[in-house]
């Protein structure tokens, strides 16, 4: 059923706006903080019998940073916007490190740009962290990283930096915490007439329609971005739940399966979507062969790929590019994102990973290809 997408979820993003962060622009809501600290802390403890992996990606710098210079109106020059975020960036992550602290529970700061997603490299080591840091039982805090993002690079809103998030760690769910109830068929502050949606397909072109834009001077993405957000969010699978951030026990009732807010399902599961995005890359910058024992592995035993199971390697590939694994008869048997460029692989082939170190000089990961970075094509 739909509504249990949150009960199962496992790994969840969590967005919270300017608005709400902020007391529409009054300052860190401090009390607010608090409250969803100790809802994730809960979720990261397990205390509903099912510990999950959490990651908060929060607005409100360039809010609180405009508070704490006394700006009453949002600049409009960039490098004005930068400084506010930069002296704002500095309240907030304190605030959730102190909150999520008092709770037991660890956090990160991560601040990204659009930049560090497009670029392979710097996908698969933000993807590698972020993966260690849940595996660790931290919270990551993630924003924009608005003191050196340009019009080129910035994500602009943080509702898309969610769901691009969503997509790199994989997350089964993202909740996008607002100032309204959720989705209605038009922007209730300005339509009375507005009705509540409850459940609809992500992606459906319908929603966009309805959506407009922010609900206040604080906010930056507005409803539409939320819409456009949840259909990113499906593209590896993730549904999504915009629901009010103040709404009492929001995260820990969804997450028992209580339907609140609006629910945009998701029309693939992850596992899918994965493959599906792995197969659709028809030019494979190179592959490695691997012998009898490694394909065993990792067909029967969902193994990652290690190099001592490698014997050959085709082609010319960078770090974190496709590339596909093939069995000593040449047979595709899995596709995945390669740990290590093709001129370091052909060095690392019959190699033990405790060799790695030696033969490269350095060690990214263990592995060739991970398990979590992997899908079987051939059965
Ligand atoms: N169809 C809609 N349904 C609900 N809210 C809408 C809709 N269209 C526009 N909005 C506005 O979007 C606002 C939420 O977006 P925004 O102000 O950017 O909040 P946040 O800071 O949480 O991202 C709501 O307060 C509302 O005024
Ligand atoms: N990085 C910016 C994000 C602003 C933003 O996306 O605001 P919102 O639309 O309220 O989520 C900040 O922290 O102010």
């Amino acid at each position: 059923m739909a509504s249990n997408v949150l009960r199962d979820a496992h790994r969840i993003v969590v967005k919270v706006g300017s608005s709400l962060v902020t007391n529409e622009g009054r300052g860190l809501d401090e009390a607010a903080i608090e409250e969803w600290s100790r809802q994730l802390a809960s979720l990261v403890h397990g205390e509903d019998g099912s510990k999950r992996e959490v990651i908060m990606v929060s607005s409100g710098a360039v809010a609180e940073g405009m508070k704490r210079l006394g700006w009453a109106t949002r600049p409009k020059e960039l490098h004005e916007l930068q400084a506010a975020a930069a002296v704002g960036q500095m309240g907030l992550v304190q605030m959730y490190e102190t909150k999520l602290r008092e709770q037991n529970v660890g956090s990160a700061q991560v601040l990204l740009t659009h930049a560090d997603l497009a670029d392979r490299e710097r996908y698969l080591n933000a993807r590698v962290t972020l993966l260690t840091l849940l595996q660790l039982g931290v919270v990551p805090v993630i924003n924009e990283n608005d003191t050196v993002v340009n019009d080129e690079i910035k994500f602009g809103d943080n509702d898309t930096l969610g769901a691009l998030v969503a997509n790199l760690v994989e997350a089964d769910a993202l909740v996008i915490l607002t100032d309204q109830k959720g989705l209605y068929t038009a922007d209730p502050r300005s339509n009375p007439d507005a009705q509540f949606v409850h459940e609809a397909q992500a992606g459906d072109l319908a929603l966009e329609a309805m959506a407009g834009g922010a609900g206040s001077s604080i906010g930056k993405g507005g409803m539409l971005t939320k819409i456009l957000a949840a259909k990113r969010a499906a593209g590896s699978g993730a549904s999504t739940v915009i629901a009010w951030g103040r709404e009492q026990d929001v995260l820990l009732r969804l997450t028992r399966g209580e339907a609140i807010g609006t629910l945009l399902v998701a029309p693939t599961h992850k596992n899918q979507a994965r493959k599906q995005w792995m197969m659709d890359h028809l030019q494979l910058r190179g592959a490695v062969t691997v012998d009898e024992g490694a394909a065993r592995v990792l067909r029967a035993e969902g193994k990652s790929l290690l190099p001592i199971g490698m014997t050959a390697v085709e082609g010319d590939f960078s770090r974190g590019e496709v590339i596909a694994v093939r069995d000593p008869q040449g047979q595709e048997l899995a596709r995945g994102l390669a740990n290590y460029a093709s001129s370091e692989a052909r060095l690392l082939c019959r190699h033990a990973s405790s060799e790695i170190e030696r033969l490269l000089g350095y060690t990214a990961e263990p592995e060739m290809v991970h398990r979590d970075n992997m899908v079987l094509t051939a059965h």
